[in-house]
């Protein structure tokens, strides 16, 4: 039996799924779940591999709808908003709900461009000192620009791998979301880049609604408030982050953090 998935908050619900199905052709990767999601707290994504945590990532911001074959059920709310509707912008909707992927994926343009290229498209920004105000507070937020201040116009694909997801996280940033979705940001990173992104996410918590996924259970201990345990597509059990890892109520959950499998 599913648990009840409500964790309690001082703010109101930023995001909100209810019984939500994806089908992949005939396959079905998630079944019945239902989430809720604040601004006060990082959440964390964890199962084992293929368990859909990147699936039900994906239907948050509707990325879902670039993979042919794919079909969401259920509903997905933001700020109480069905994000399902025909009627839906969904480029406006990914401008609000932002995704950071795996794998640092800056355009081939310059840092600059990698920033401004959003704020220009949507329409937000009047005039170069606006837009060059806009890069550097992205660029700031995003814990980058004291190390490109002086090389705004070299190319973004020129940063480290660590710089590069910054630089994604500023990109996100710069066209003023309320939520961030991460995909196993730091998986393709060094040490030292993965804290960097984890005392970022600290950073940014409470002024952007975060979820990241995960394979790393100690990083979601460090980054999270909650964390939503995902197994064969099913959401096994959503709680606070520090009683999950010590006292879940789930054996499934037991098990995986336990390392009895994944
Ligand atoms: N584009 C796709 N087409 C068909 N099936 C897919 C597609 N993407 C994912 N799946 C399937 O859906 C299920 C869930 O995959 P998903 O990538 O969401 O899991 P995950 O928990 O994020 O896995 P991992 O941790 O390995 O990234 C898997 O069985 C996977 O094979």
């Amino acid at each position: 039996m599913i648990e009840d998935h409500s964790v309690k908050s001082d703010r109101p619900t930023k995001m909100s799924a209810r019984n939500v199905n994806v089908f992949y052709g005939q396959k079905q990767a998630i079944s019945g779940v239902s989430i809720d999601v604040d601004m006060d707290n990082v959440v964390a994504f964890i199962g084992p591999s293929g368990c859909g945590k990147s699936t039900f990532l994906r239907t948050l911001n509707r990325m879902n709808d670039t993979i042919p074959g794919a079909r969401v059920e259920g509903q997905i709310t933001l700020d109480g908003t069905d994000i399902y509707t025909p009627d839906m912008d969904v480029v406006q909707l990914r401008a609000r709900v932002g995704m950071v992927f795996q794998k640092p994926n800056p355009f081939p343009k310059s840092i600059y461009e990698n920033v401004a290229y959003g704020p220009r498209i949507h329409g937000l920004v009047d005039g170069k000192a606006d837009l060059d105000a806009i890069v550097e507070q992205s660029l700031r937020r995003a814990g980058l620009w004291d190390e490109v201040k002086d090389r705004l116009n070299e190319s973004g694909t020129a940063l480290s791998g660590g710089q590069q997801q910054r630089l994604c996280i500023a990109r996100a940033i710069a066209v003023d979301p309320e939520v961030i979705l991460m995909d196993e940001p730091c998986s393709a990173l060094d040490p030292i880049a993965t804290a960097k992104i984890e005392e970022l996410i600290h950073e940014l918590r409470g002024r952007y609604a975060i979820v990241i996924v995960t394979h790393n259970m100690q990083q979601a201990a460090r980054v999270s408030q909650h964390t939503a345990f995902f197994h064969l597509g099913q959401l096994v059990e959503y709680g606070v982050t520090s009683e999950i890892f010590t006292n879940p109520r789930e054996v499934r959950t037991k098990d995986y953090i336990t390392g009895r499998y994944g």
